[in-house]
């Protein structure tokens, strides 16, 4: 009997050990690919996955550096292309950008974003297209975007009264930034602030977590019978409570808009918010019924706050770190800003337009820190011939801006924040410079440019102009921590604390 049991101890371990090291050798054979881009050396099983730290993009540049601007890596059996130049982000995103029309869609965003029934991470097809098409004309357009001018004065006014108030103590502006972008994305979506009743603080507190899951590395994704350990660590439990709590709210804003839509005094008062024109868009086909699109109605609603409150909040957060790092820098905007307004009391969006010094502070920011450093993914949804590489259909591609603003062959001395680069130059944001692809490019581009950067602009000019800036006593005399946290969006580590006086 005791002999059966040793004899177990000893074979049980050693038949598992060939079993995982057969399936791993098998997971990990080459694709097939005649001529793939290339590779880190890998390990079984893992793949690359052990070379990344908790900041992706920083580990992909040290791994370009020794393996090029176009490498093939492996995370678990998903191959993964990375893109660090603006000549390879050109190939991934213009030049084969129809080949890389995809985005890899993982469990979080099927189960928090409907299946991908929202555009950020819908397939490309036709409800892509036409879900597009109403973002960019609908929800987005000029005229729309201008119409939202009442509201990010009021929002800009606000702020600028809370930094009043406040005025010689120390502000957390890295929260206040977060709460701005919030407020202005919950008013451009249901024309209202939810921000104090327990709905508004419970939507605020899930749309912080939706980013963070859909940022997390999920490992069944990569390496599927390892999948257990998202079920332990309580990862599939917690998607399951936000995607419920989220699409609970959802539906009860939606429910109590119908509702007041029906009375149609009370509709001319609510105005054309997002959920408004939603909600006209996808009741077209239905007579007035939007009971099959409620899931796409939520869908875009989620995406409008994952990619809009913390995309601006980390810009407006980066832009003052780097200002009071640069007081010169600081005080030339200010009387830039000056010339333009002169002894008018308020800025106004025209005036806006006439500071290019401003603009160049922001493209400056977006060189050095870019809200997100890999863009969002994509995925080849065929075979295709990079570079003259051959890239396997199903291949994830991430294009890693971080790399592109750090690349000495594009800007000279990099690492210096220098906004006069971009006064005599061309390149601009919008998609068309790979140099600068903040916003990414091509078909799957970012829809909301104008819209991010005309609060962005609006807000800074008021703050530069109306307040002196100062680091409390505590950063004086030593740099900021400039580290970036992990996850999609990259904010800063530590919260910027920063001390206003009133400019008379
Ligand atoms: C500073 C602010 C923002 C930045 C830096 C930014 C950046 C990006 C990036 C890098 C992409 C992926 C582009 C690509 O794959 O080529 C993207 C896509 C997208 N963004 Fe933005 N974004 C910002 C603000 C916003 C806002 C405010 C909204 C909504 C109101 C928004 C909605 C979207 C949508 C819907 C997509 C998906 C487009 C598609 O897949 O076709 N973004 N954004």
């Amino acid at each position: 009997m005791e002999e059966i049991e040793i004899h177990h101890l000893i074979l049980f371990p050693l038949i598992s050990l060939i079993l995982i090291w057969s399936i791993s050798k098998w997971l990990s054979k080459p694709t097939g690919n005649k001529n793939p881009p290339p590779s880190p050396p890998k390990l079984p099983v893992l793949g690359n996955l052990h070379q990344l730290s908790s900041l992706p993009h920083r580990s992909f540049l040290s791994l370009s550096k020794k393996h090029g601007p176009l490498m093939l890596l492996h995370f678990g059996r998903v191959p993964v292309l990375v893109a660090s130049s603006a000549d390879a982000a050109r190939e991934i995103m213009k030049n084969h950008d129809l080949s890389f029309a995809d985005r890899p869609l993982y469990k979080a965003h099927r189960k928090i974003l409907y299946d991908g029934r929202d555009l950020v991470f819908a397939p490309y097809g036709e409800y892509w297209r036409q879900a597009k098409g109403s973002f960019v004309l609908k929800l987005l357009s000029n005229k729309r975007v201008q119409s939202f001018q009442p509201i990010r004065e009021e929002e800009t006014a606000n702020f600028v009264k809370k930094i009043r108030e406040s005025s010689g103590s120390s502000v957390n502006l890295s929260r206040m930034f977060f709460q701005f972008a919030y407020d202005g994305i919950c008013r451009s979506a249901f024309g209202r602030k939810y921000g104090e009743s327990e709905k508004g603080k419970k939507f605020l507190m899930l749309v912080t977590e939706m980013a963070e899951l859909l940022g997390a590395i999920c490992i069944g994704e990569f390496i599927p019978w390892l999948g257990w350990i998202d079920r332990v660590r309580g990862f599939d439990e917690r998607l399951d409570e936000v995607a419920r709590g989220l699409d609970e709210i959802l539906e009860s804003v939606i429910d109590e808009r119908l509702e007041i839509n029906q009375e149609e005094s009370l509709k001319e008062e609510n105005g054309d918010d997002f959920l408004d024109i939603l909600l006209e868009i996808y009741s077209d086909d239905n007579g007035g019924d939007v009971s099959g699109n409620r899931d796409n109605i939520k869908g875009i609603i989620l995406d409008v706050f994952g990619a809009g409150s913390d995309t601006s909040a980390v810009v407006l957060e980066w832009t003052m770190t780097e200002l009071l790092r640069h007081p010169t820098v600081m005080e030339k905007l200010r009387r830039h800003i000056k010339e333009v307004v002169k002894e008018k009391r308020d800025i106004s969006s025209d005036d806006i337009e006439k500071m290019p010094y401003l603009r160049a502070v922001i493209k400056e920011t977006f060189r050095c820190h870019p809200p997100f450093p890999l863009l969002l993914p994509r995925v080849a949804c065929r075979d295709v011939k990079v570079k003259g590489y051959d890239v396997a259909a199903g291949t994830v591609a991430m294009v890693s801006f971080w790399a592109i603003g750090r690349d000495p062959e594009l800007w000279d001395e990099p690492e210096k924040f220098r906004p006069e680069r971009f006064l005599n130059s061309s390149i601009d944001f919008k998609g068309v410079d790979f140099e600068l692809i903040p916003f990414g490019a091509g078909r799957r581009g970012c829809p909301a440019i104008t819209y991010s950067i005309a609060s962005i602009e609006f807000l800074l000019a008021n703050l530069v102009a109306k307040f002196e800036w100062k680091l409390p006593n505590v950063e004086k005399g030593k740099d900021l921590d400039m580290n970036e946290s992990p996850g999609i969006t990259a904010h800063r580590v530590v919260p910027l604390h920063a001390l206003a006086t009133m400019i008379e």
